[in-house]
Parts: structure tokens; C-alpha cells; sequence
């Protein structure tokens, strides 16, 4: 019997960042996103209000060369006038910030929620051998950072772009209009623009994916060492905890400093150029102005155009960095979309006739992707309300049987049959709504008992909790609990001993009323009273159900009417005298 997994452990594994594939072409990002009508029209208004904002401050560097002018050459009326259209602009340039400000931050919330809700459903869905596959450090970063990233990117950077480039648009063509001959020393500087930000967007791109790879393990030891925390603190290992956390941040710090050096290098190359640009035109507007063919105002709006056009063009720059990085994040997460889900089928199981609980293994071979068989032509027929028990060695491939049973594993070869069916062709809720799962480990959430005990069955009554945790006999400690069944019972259920979660379970289990239960070695951390007590308790809720028990404790035995073992990769039935010698140490 493999360790059952808690769901927010990560003994799973941490990130296997190596075998991830990220080279898979990505979905186009509208369709990653969804972007329905609203969304495009909540964008189209973003858009118009960037773009709004880009008029508007065309017209300041016009006004404000225009107001010097004024100065220089002592036009008082003129004076006034253009101060009023400079202050209606700069009031309309702040009003129109705030504006986009808050819509760009709904925007980018609604499209975060939706994405995050999104991904959530559809990694739950998938089957178990995809969460076998992916380290859980690298899946949380796709559902938390990496999603963070792409909706800000589309609600707050792409949105930008056609404002800046009509800022960047506008501001050439009032300085042509001014001087075209200056104007055209401006397209001379833009290979050299194209060459910084090529050069640094190279650089930008191998370090966003180290990042995030970083990002990723940072976030999967976080998360495994506040699971394992007791452990730590058993085996004294805090310090070498700290270490291997403290080696993976400070890695992600280096990332992040070379990271930030190249933006922080990138905005002062851009100026520079941008400066030395303005110098030239400096330089040759100084000739023109004295010579008489260029007024002191049209000078002053020129350079200020000029200085209003590094801004669009350094974001730009930006941009390419941006994208890289975006596309590493679309990459990932349309791989994640891309893998086909598990299908449930509709949940009807009030509709369904009553379940016998016949259970049939024909031929099945099963081996975990990469690994060994572990199932080599078994053959096992269980009969309705029969109660069968599989010994077998560590390893031999129990839990193998019972996940192929609850069909998180499809056999390569052979068959399962339940009540007749193929369980292949059943439907997977119509086969699960029959089988009750008792794990070794109760899979509890940090949740109220009701909750934990109501998970079990969908729309449960407060009739069914009550009546399921009779029968699991757990009332009385419940009952013994400060607020009873709405105790809430810490992560993984840690605030109850590993007899109180067993029968927590036994109640989840028996909730839906199964025809099927199954134990996996769930009495495994009982003393020998406290597993004849939940024993005890079994027999009356196993009445009248098929029981599968996977054990090695003698007591556990004594519910089953039936003992097989698996032994390499086959079923046994086992003689007389070894049933005898099982039902004697019981
Ligand atoms: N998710 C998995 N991916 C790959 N191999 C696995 C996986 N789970 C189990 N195995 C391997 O499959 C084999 C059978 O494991 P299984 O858990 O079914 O054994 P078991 O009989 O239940 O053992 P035990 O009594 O120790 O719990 C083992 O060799 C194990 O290493």
C-alpha cells in the first residue's frame, strides 16, 4: 500500500523542472483568457481612455513650448491663455489617470478571478497519472504566479500599447509638421533603439524562465516543509530545512538582481540616446532659430516632443521583456489546459438503481508510466455483500488494485467489472458514487467535521451527517469536542488523533450509502483496542455491503469472510490451513 497523499502535501514530489515541456505551442491568449463580449468591451473602454489620455498630452508639450514662447517674447495676452488650456489639460490628463488607473485594476481582478477559477477546475480534473507526473511546486506556480502575471499583462501592459504608440505616432507628426527636417534626425536614431532592446530582450528572456523555475521550488519546499514540520522538528533538521530554502531564494535573488540590472540599464541607455538625439537637434534648431526660420516656440514644442517621445519609446522597449515573459507564462499554463480531463459524467446517482457491489478483476495487467508491471493477469471475482481481504507483500501491488477499482489507472490489459459492467464504460461517478474509500490516511480538510464528514456525498443532509457518524460510531468523541460537529480540525484534520480521523472517514465513506467500501490499510495506526473499537464499529455499517480490506493486522482480518494474497502480480487464494493460520493469530 503506497503513503495515500494528503491534498496539500507535497509528497508528491517537488518540481521536476527538467522534464517540464514548455516548447508546447501556446493557445493565443484570448482564447487562455476567454475574453467574451464584456471583457472586450471593458477592454475597448480601457483602450479609449489611454488613448484619450495620449490626445491630451500631445496637446501639453505644444501648449508648453508655446507658453515659453510667449515668455520670450513678452506676449502678456497670449500668456494667459495658454497657462488656462495647459491647467484644463493637466486636470484632464489626472482625472483620466485615475479613471484608467481603476479600471485597469477591475480588469485585471476580474480576468485574475476568472483565470484562477478556471485553471482550479480544470486541474482537478485531471487524472491522477498527470498529478504523478507534475511536481505540485510547479503547479502551484502555474495557478497563483504565473496566471498573476499573464492577466496583468493583458489588463495593464498590452492595454497601453496602442496609447503609447499613437503618443509616440503623434508626437512625429507635430514634430514634422514643425520642422521635417529635424524631424527626420529622430528615425536615425531608431536602429539604435532597436538594437538596445534586442540585445537586452535576448538577456530578458532565458532569465524569465529561470525564474520562474525558481519561483516554482521556492514555492514547493515552502509548502513541503510546512507539511513535514513535526518531522523536522523529530529528526532536528530546522537548520538543514533553512539551508536548502535559504540556497533556492538566494538563487532567485541573484535572478532577480540581474533581472532588475538589465531594466535599470535599459532605462538610462534608452535616455541616452534619446538625450543625445535632442542634443544633435539642439545643435541644428540653434542655427535654425538665429537664422530666422524657426520661432523661440516652435524650438521649445519641438524639443519638448521630442523629450514627451522617449517615454512611449521606452516602454516599448519594455514591452519586448514583457512578452518573453508573458509567453513563457502562456506556454505553461495552455500545457496544463491542453491535457484532457477526467469524464465524470452527470451525477445522478439518486436516479440509478440500487448497486449490488459485485466486483470482477479479468486479466488485468497494470504498470505506472516508466515503471515495472505490478499487475500481471489478475483474477479476482467478489461477490455482492462478500467481505474479501488482500494480503500481500510492500509493494505487491495492492493499492494498485484498488486505484485501477476507483479507476484513477486504466488497466493496459484486461478489465474491471462492477455489477456486470465494465467500469471502463460505466461512467467515473456512476462507478465512485458506489464505492466508499477508506484510506490510510483520512484525507481530511481544514474544515468543520459536518463539512469534512459532508464532503462524502454531494448535497448531504444534516439527517445523513448525523445518521453517517453514528454509524462510524464517531459521535461520541464528537459530542466530547468544544463546538461538536463544528469543531474545525486543523490541516489534514492534525487536531484529531489517527483513530478520530479514521472514523471521521468511515463517516465520509458511508454518507453516500455505498454498495462497495473499501479499506485501505485504514486501521493501520490503531493500538489493538482502538482497532477492535473501530472494528466494532465496521460491523454494523458494513452490513449488507461488499468490503474490501487491505491489510496486514491479524484483527482487521477478522471481518473478512474471504483472504486472498497477491503475489508477483497475481491473485491466490489462499489453503485451507494458511486461512486457518491468518483466522487463529486474528
Ligand atoms: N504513483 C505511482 N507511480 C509509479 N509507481 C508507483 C506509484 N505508486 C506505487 N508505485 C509502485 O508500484 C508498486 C506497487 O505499489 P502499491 O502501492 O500498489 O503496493 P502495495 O502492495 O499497496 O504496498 P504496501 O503494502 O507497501 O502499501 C510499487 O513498486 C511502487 O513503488
Amino acid at each position: 500500500m503506497s503513503i495515500a497523499r494528503c491534498p496539500a502535501c507535497i509528497c508528491g514530489g517537488l518540481p521536476n523542472l527538467q522534464d517540464r515541456d514548455d516548447s508546447t505551442h501556446p493557445m493565443p491568449i484570448f482564447r487562455i483568457l476567454r475574453l467574451n463580449r464584456q471583457h472586450m468591451a471593458r477592454l475597448l473602454l480601457l483602450v479609449i481612455l489611454t488613448t484619450a489620455s495620449s490626445v491630451v498630452l500631445l496637446v501639453v508639450p505644444w501648449m508648453a513650448g508655446h507658453l515659453l514662447g510667449t515668455m520670450v517674447t513678452g506676449q502678456e495676452g497670449a500668456l494667459k491663455g495658454a497657462v488656462g488650456v495647459l491647467a484644463a489639460c493637466l486636470v484632464a490628463i489626472a482625472m483620466l489617470s485615475f479613471l484608467t488607473a481603476d479600471r485597469m485594476v477591475r480588469m485585471s481582478a476580474a480576468l485574475l478571478a476568472e483565470l484562477r477559477e478556471r485553471i482550479f477546475d480544470h486541474v482537478q480534473r485531471l487524472p491522477m497519472a498527470f498529478h504523478d507526473s507534475r511536481g505540485k511546486g510547479d503547479m502551484l506556480a502555474v495557478m497563483t504566479i504565473e496566471i498573476a502575471k499573464l492577466s496583468e499583462f493583458v489588463a495593464v501592459t498590452l492595454v497601453a500599447v496602442p496609447a503609447r504608440l499613437l503618443t509616440a505616432i503623434g508626437a512625429m507628426i507635430v514634430m514634422f509638421t514643425i520642422d521635417a527636417r529635424l524631424a527626420l534626425l529622430i528615425p536615425t536614431i531608431v536602429p539604435l533603439f532597436y538594437l538596445a532592446t534586442k540585445i537586452v530582450g535576448r538577456r530578458l528572456q532565458g532569465l524569465a524562465v529561470q525564474i520562474q523555475q525558481a519561483d516554482a521550488r521556492a514555492i514547493a519546499l515552502s509548502d513541503e516543509a510546512l507539511q513535514i514540520v513535526p518531522a523536522t522538528k523529530a529528526f532536528g533538521q530546522e537548520a538543514a530545512q533553512y539551508d536548502r530554502y535559504r540556497q533556492t531564494v538566494r538563487k532567485l535573488e541573484g535572478l532577480m538582481v540581474r533581472q532588475g540590472r538589465i531594466y535599470a540599464a535599459l532605462d538610462p541607455l534608452i535616455s541616452l540616446i534619446a538625450a543625445f538625439a535632442a542634443l544633435a537637434v539642439l545643435w541644428f534648431a540653434g542655427h535654425d532659430v538665429s537664422d530666422g526660420r524657426m520661432t523661440a516656440s516652435e524650438l521649445f514644442s519641438f524639443m519638448f516632443y521630442a523629450a514627451l517621445l522617449t517615454r512611449p519609446v521606452g516602454s516599448l522597449a519594455h514591452l519586448y521583456g514583457q512578452i518573453q515573459t508573458a509567453r513563457g507564462a502562456l506556454a505553461r499554463l495552455s500545457a496544463v489546459l491542453a491535457e484532457p480531463t477526467e469524464d465524470v459524467g452527470a451525477a445522478q446517482a439518486s436516479r440509478r438503481p440500487r448497486a449490488h457491489g459485485a466486483i470482477e478483476f479479468r486479466n488485468v495487467h497494470f504498470a505506472y508510466a516508466g515503471r515495472d508491471p505490478v499487475l500481471t493477469g489478475v483474477d479476482l471475482r467478489v461477490g455482492a455483500a462478500e467481505r474479501i481481504a488482500i494480503l500481500g507483500a510492500n509493494g505487491a501491488g495492492k493499492t494498485a488494485m484498488i486505484n485501477l477499482l476507483m479507476r484513477y489507472y486504466d488497466p493496459q490489459v484486461g478489465a474491471i467489472f462492477v455489477d456486470g459492467e465494465d467500469s471502463r464504460t460505466m461512467g467515473l461517478s456512476a462507478l465512485r458514487d458506489r464505492i466508499g474509500l477508506v484510506p490510510q490516511s483520512a484525507l481530511l480538510f481544514n474544515a468543520t467535521i459536518r463539512e469534512n464528514i459532508a464532503f462524502g456525498a454531494v448535497g448531504a443532509s444534516q439527517q445523513m451527517i448525523d445518521d453517517a457518524a453514528r454509524l462510524a460510531q464517531a459521535l461520541d468523541f464528537v459530542a466530547s469536542l468544544p463546538y461538536g460537529m463544528d469543531t474545525v480540525i486543523g490541516d489534514c484534520g492534525l487536531r484529531l488523533s489517527g483513530g478520530q480521523r479514521q472514523r471521521i472517514a468511515l463517516a465520509r465513506a458511508l454518507i453516500k450509502d455505498p454498495a462497495i467500501i473499501i479499506f485501505d490499510e485504514a486501521t493501520s495506526m490503531f493500538d489493538d483496542e482502538g482497532e477492535e473499537a473501530f472494528i466494532d464499529a465496521c460491523n454494523d455499517a458494513l452490513h449488507g455491503r461488499t468490503v474490501i480490506l487491505v491489510t496486514h493486522r491479524p484483527a482487521t482480518l477478522a471481518l473478512a469472510n474471504r483472504i486472498v494474497t497477491l503475489e508477483d502480480g497475481r491473485i491466490r487464494e489462499l489453503r485451507a490451513d494458511e486461512r486457518r493460520l491468518q483466522k487463529v493469530s486474528a
